[in-house]
């Protein structure tokens, strides 16, 4: 049999999963993080129909806040989705690792690619989805999007009683990133990482560096940012109102 003739191998299937779970402690009292409106729609809807947007996501995996696994899956069937995408919902766990990997459980065994997306980056363009997922098409067992910082940064000491703190580096900026999601990876990598890794860590990408692989970085874009602090509601509903007002409605 000629090379020609042999049947190709069926394309990778890529899932995402949105970890909803967190209370969002730094953005004030109120309900989770995640289920905060954003012109009038929860975050976490927005971060879905970001995800979804993508032709290469057939299912999404929301992992909703411990008890509010009911209020997201009424929520999801509340608002228009994509047709193509499946939804499942599971309830979530103490840390972002723990969701993450609670996830990572749900997943059936056909997908092979899997995205971990913040559902408090609910703004993140397509093309940036897409961009991450090509990476991991091409090979790479971890991608990460991120952007050159703004700020000088500082590593800092600890400090003397009652003193300030006391700054011990400054690492060179143009070497640093600030590192966005949705991460992509190659779905046995990243169960093996989340197997493996045991410490805290902040990002998924870092338990897949300590297995010794390479992560690589693409572009990517300022309207990814996190909702972490009340002022990043405000920027968010302006990149909305901004979005509108380009869509000509
Ligand atoms: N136990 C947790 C904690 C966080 N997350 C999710 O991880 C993402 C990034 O976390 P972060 O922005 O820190 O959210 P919170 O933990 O909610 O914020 P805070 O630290 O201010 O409480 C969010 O989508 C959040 O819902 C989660 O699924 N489960
Ligand atoms: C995963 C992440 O969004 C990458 O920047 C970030 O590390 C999440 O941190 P958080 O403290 O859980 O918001």
């Amino acid at each position: 049999m000629s090379d020609d003739s042999r049947p190709s191998p069926a394309p990778a299937r890529t899932a995402a999963v949105i970890p909803a779970a967190g209370r969002g402690v730094r953005l004030g009292p109120g309900a989770p993080k995640a289920l905060r409106t954003l012109n009038g729609t929860p975050m976490l809807i927005h971060a879905v129909r970001a995800l979804a947007a993508s032709r290469a996501v057939s299912l999404v995996v929301v992992v909703a806040p411990p008890d509010g696994a009911g209020e997201v899956k009424s929520l999801l069937d509340a608002h228009a989705l994509p047709d193509r995408t499946d939804f499942v919902v599971v309830p979530g766990g103490d840390s972002r690792q723990e969701s993450v990997r609670l996830g990572l459980d749900a997943l059936p065994p056909e997908y092979d690619i899997v995205l971990v997306h913040d559902a408090a980056r609910p703004l993140v363009p397509v093309d940036t989805v897409d961009g991450v997922i090509e990476a991991v098409r091409e090979g790479a067992p971890a991608v990460v999007p991120a952007l050159p910082l703004a700020d000088t940064v500082k590593e800092v000491g600890p400090a003397a009683p009652g003193e300030p703190e006391p700054v011990v580096a400054t690492p060179v900026r143009a070497r640093l990133r600030a590192v966005q999601t949705p991460q992509g990876f190659d779905r046995a990598t990243l169960v093996r990482a989340h197997e493996t890794v045991t410490e805290d860590v902040t990002d998924d990408a870092s338990m897949v560096e300590q297995l010794g692989l390479t992560v690589v970085v693409v572009p990517g874009h300022e309207e990814a940012f996190k909702v972490t602090r009340p002022l990043d509601l405000v920027l968010a509903e302006a990149v909305l109102a901004r979005r509108r007002l380009n869509d000509g409605f």
